[in-house]
């Protein structure tokens, strides 16, 4: 009977379940979404349980479409959107307040104090983050904060807290297992990635105890079985938890320093893989724990873009411009050019390289002649400008210059964005054949921890390209439009 490893991406908007065999190829998937909460603005929140729900709905779904039974599941890997933060009662398991998403702006009033009080430096050396109200920690604090008689049951040890990979392990596992991974740990703005620790002076600042967290492990290893509804009684074992963006570099098959890839979902990230060095920027890129495999950690620099993906969601379903997000691309091709129009998507702020919270979206540049096609297309190059900006302070900042970017992500189907994407990095762009490389970075990590892959050259020959866009512009009209996209985002960031 064929063996398939089974792969959760736990994402912003959207549970999936997929099935992967000893190819490296899709057999089956399954996918929901669920419901987002926006209660003030810039604030956005999820319900832990619908989220469980969802994934429990898709692992029961490909199952069933796939014709596979528990048995055949070798193992299961776990990824996840990251920072977003859970807190529940340990006796029931029932969370406390809704999970708080990383977009959520809504502990900037927490992250100030924190600055004026001159933290800034002390967190930057010991996490690698920022204080931004993008991580973990001070999305804790605020519940324990805020919410009634929390603070009390925390301290006597009655709550936990996880980002959603530790959630789903214990739901999994029945309330079993509190565990999470090196990735996910370095995003809380909580663990010391260079002792590998939660680190105590930082909890106390953030009147954290340390009760509530999980247990720190590696990003490929058996955690604990999963033998529950829809496993039937077979005891699967739980192979990797790792964050979703550090599981697409791994699906990227980018092993060597000075690897990088760009993901862009509801949000975009580029992660530039830095070996054992855990190189400290000096221009707001992030240093993060990539994973940690068989006793070695790896780190990597991340620039982080809030707004990807969702400013095409925006002009679907905000501005009704178009029913399909694919559709974005035929308007952007029937003009030229976006004809001076730039959008600066800074919905929740602005991440890599200005972190700039209070930072509200805009546009420029309109004409009467501009129309919804310049509109569309000028959103669309937003997010290629935006990682320009990323990579730029990127190779300043590792002194590494990039072969090419590998790509993946909802919006990467996008012809007409990977083509700009390479005009405006000058850079080649490679997109690879399996489009589900996140849960394929999970799969690979699970599938190596139980003996179903044997090593990382067995994955490097599984990673294709599917196409490579090269620039087809001049140095000119280059830094033209990147000036005039420079020239926006400063004038945004004047305006507030
Ligand atoms: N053809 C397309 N062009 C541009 N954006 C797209 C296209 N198809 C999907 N998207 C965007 O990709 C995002 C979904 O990507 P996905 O990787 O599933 O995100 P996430 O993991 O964050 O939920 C959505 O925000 C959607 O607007
Ligand atoms: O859900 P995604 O793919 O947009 O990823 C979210 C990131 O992990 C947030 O840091």
């Amino acid at each position: 009977m064929e063996q398939y490893i089974l792969s959760l991406d736990q994402g912003t908007t959207s549970s999936r379940a997929i099935l992967f065999n000893k190819k490296g190829r899709v057999v089956e998937k399954a996918q929901q979404e669920f419901e987002q909460f926006f209660p003030q603005p810039g604030w956005v929140e999820q319900d832990a349980n619908e989220i469980w729900n969802s994934v429990l709905a898709c692992i029961a779904e490909v199952l069933r479409k796939g014709d596979v039974l528990p048995k055949q599941i070798a193992g299961i890997g776990i990824t996840n959107q990251r920072e977003t933060t859970v807190v529940w009662d340990k006796h029931t398991g029932n969370p406390i307040h809704k999970a708080i998403v990383w977009q959520s702006r809504q502990t900037e009033d927490i992250c100030e104090v924190l600055r004026e009080e001159g933290y800034s430096d002390l967190f930057a050396d010991k996490t690698g983050l920022i204080i931004d109200p993008y991580f973990s920690g001070t999305k804790v604090k605020w519940i324990l904060d805020h919410v009634e008689g929390a603070r009390a049951k925390a301290i006597v040890g009655d709550l936990l807290f996880g980002t959603i990979d530790t959630w789903l392990v214990y739901k999994l596992t029945g309330g079993r297992t509190h565990v999470t991974d090196y990735s996910n740990a370095s995003r809380t703005l909580m663990f010391n990635i260079k002792e590998l620790k939660w680190d105590e002076e930082l909890l106390n600042i953030l009147s954290v105890p340390v009760s509530m967290l999980p247990t720190v492990k590696s990003s490929s290893e058996i955690y604990a079985y999963a033998e529950d509804y829809p496993f039937a009684g077979h005891k699967i074992p739980i192979a990797s938890v790792v964050g979703d963006q550090h599981a697409a570099l791994f699906g990227q098959a980018c092993f060597e320093k000075g690897m990088a890839k760009t993901t862009y979902g509801t949000g975009s990230f580029m992660l530039l893989n830095t070996g054992e060095e855990c190189v400290r920027s000096k221009q707001g890129l992030l240093t993060t724990i990539a994973w940690s495999l068989d006793g070695k950690v790896t780190y990597a620099l991340e620039g982080s873009n809030f707004v990807a993906g969702s400013a095409v969601q925006w002009l679907r379903d905000g501005l009704r411009m178009f029913d399909d997000s694919a559709d974005s691309e035929a308007y952007a091709l029937r003009v030229g050019s976006s004809d001076g129009v730039y959008v600066v998507p800074a919905f929740v702020g602005l991440g890599t390289p200005y972190w700039d919270s209070d930072a509200r979206g805009a546009v420029f540049g309109l004409t009467r002649g501009t129309t919804k096609e310049h509109f569309i297309r000028a959103t669309l190059e937003s997010l290629a400008y935006q990682t320009r900006d990323v990579l730029d302070v990127m190779v300043e900042d590792s002194g590494i210059n990039l072969a090419s970017l590998r790509v993946d992500g909802g919006a990467v189907s996008n012809d007409f964005l990977m083509q700009f994407q390479s005009d405006i990095l000058d850079v080649t762009v490679d997109r690879p054949i399996v489009n589900e490389i996140t849960a394929l970075g999970a799969a690979f990590l699970a599938g190596l921890a139980v003996g179903y892959w044997t090593d990382q050259d067995e994955i490097v020959q599984k990673w294709q390209v599917e196409k490579t866009f090269s620039s087809t512009i001049s140095e000119d009209e280059r830094d033209t439009l990147y000036t005039g996209w420079k020239k926006a985002v400063a004038a945004t960031i004047a305006y507030k």
